[in-house]
């Protein structure tokens, strides 16, 4: 019997930790909406091929069948299901939504961290410009702000960078897969051992930098100019420069990173991509991007699209928890309510005392810490 006992990867959650991931919810939905976004709500439960544009590898789902024998899973992400919901219905373009709910997400037995994660979010659908993205990044930010989390680091990724590079190699396809799997997997050995025959080309000083390449922005893109003229690399790079601007803009404090020897956060990202995070916890604050094909999976017309989403666990973890100020019980006979319900009213941080006898009422009290009103005292 497991009857008390939960599923690995779960919790249960209550008190101040409930409390304050209500708050942090509330407040980010209150952002979404001042700036005209729109609650878009989908199911925890969705079919399988929903998903099927994500990495299986990073986001092993719970699997269900229903009574149809058709394959189910409880949602590993809330994009797909949004690019989903806009391929179905027909709902006029352009649109901004934002959602909060929980993802599903199998971690490795003992891998610690819980497969259950709450986040809440936007998907902006129909803007093809640098603006939307540029939307995201200043709703995560301010949401950043808003939690008093002033040390956020956001660093940049485009995941077209990497592949558009790779095409300008001189080598085989087969070459350029094996040095793609190299860098991500920072195997140097083997990175080396592929791009020997292109050590003494244009493009072999900056190879062998290339797994470096991350950290600070201004050192990336120091670094990006031992590079030959590229044409089609030139409106990526643009676009990350004129981001940084933007940021640093608005957000002078954030520090700001490059990274562009790894993989895209996610598969289904097609243009720049985004994490925050600070020192002070483990997982991202949140983590964003542009996905302008997703849509294709689903219809025939592409459609441009750009999202963030925060960890809400992450900014719970970061927000310190106040103490609890003491309570006031009020005690009163069944016949009270109403006086009962006044008291209520005017004494700020009050709750009903519920016991039956006045003397329970004492102990509670004494055991809680909190004082006690005695409303059938005055009888
Ligand atoms: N769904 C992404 C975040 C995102 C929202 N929109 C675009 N990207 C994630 O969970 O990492």
């Amino acid at each position: 019997m497991k009857n008390k006992n939960l599923p690995s990867g779960t919790r249960d959650e209550f008190g101040s930790e409930a409390e304050i991931k209500e708050t942090i919810e509330n407040k980010l939905f209150k952002t979404f909406r001042q700036r005209g976004f729109r609650k878009l709500t989908t199911p925890v439960l969705e079919y399988s091929d929903v998903f099927q544009p994500l990495n299986a590898e990073n986001y092993r789902s719970y699997q269900l069948l229903d009574d149809q024998g058709e394959s189910l899973v409880l949602r590993p992400d809330l994009t797909l299901p949004v690019a989903r919901v806009m391929s179905t219905t027909g709902i006029e373009l352009p649109v901004k939504w934002y959602y909060g709910g929980d993802v599903f997400r199998v971690k490795k037995q003992l891998s610690g961290g819980y497969n259950q994660l709450t986040q809440a979010g936007i998907e902006i659908v129909g803007y093809k410009g640098i603006k939307a993205d540029w939307e995201c990044l200043e709703i995560a930010l301010t949401g950043c702000q808003k939690m008093a989390i002033d040390d956020v680091t956001i660093e940049l990724s485009h995941a077209k960078f990497v592949d558009t590079l790779i095409d300008q190699l001189a080598l085989p396809k087969p070459t350029k897969d094996s040095i793609k799997t190299a860098l991500f997997e920072k195997n140097l050995s083997k990175y080396d051992q592929l791009l020997r025959p292109l050590e003494k080309t244009a493009f072999g000083h900056f190879l062998s930098e290339w797994p470096w390449l991350f950290g600070s922005f201004d050192e990336v893109m120091t670094a990006l100019e031992t590079l030959p003229e590229v044409e089609v690399l030139q409106p990526i790079i643009n676009d990350l420069q004129a981001t940084k601007q933007f940021i640093k803009g608005l957000f002078p404090k954030v520090n700001v990173t490059l990274d562009l020897s790894i993989p895209s956060p996610q598969t289904y990202y097609t243009g720049m991509a985004f994490r925050g995070f600070t020192e002070k916890s483990a997982g991202y604050l949140f983590s964003g991007g542009r996905y302008d094909d997703l849509l294709t999976n689903f219809q025939n017309v592409k459609t441009a699209a750009v999202g963030v989403a925060f960890d809400v666990d992450a900014l719970v973890e970061r927000t310190p928890v106040s103490p609890s100020q003491p309570k006031t019980l009020v005690f009163f006979d069944t016949d009270q309510w109403d006086e009962a319900e006044k008291a209520l009213k005017t004494i700020p941080n009050s709750t009903l005392c519920l016991t039956s006898s006045l003397d329970a009422a004492k102990k509670l009290a004494a055991g809680t810490n909190s004082r006690l009103i005695d409303l059938t005292e005055s009888r």
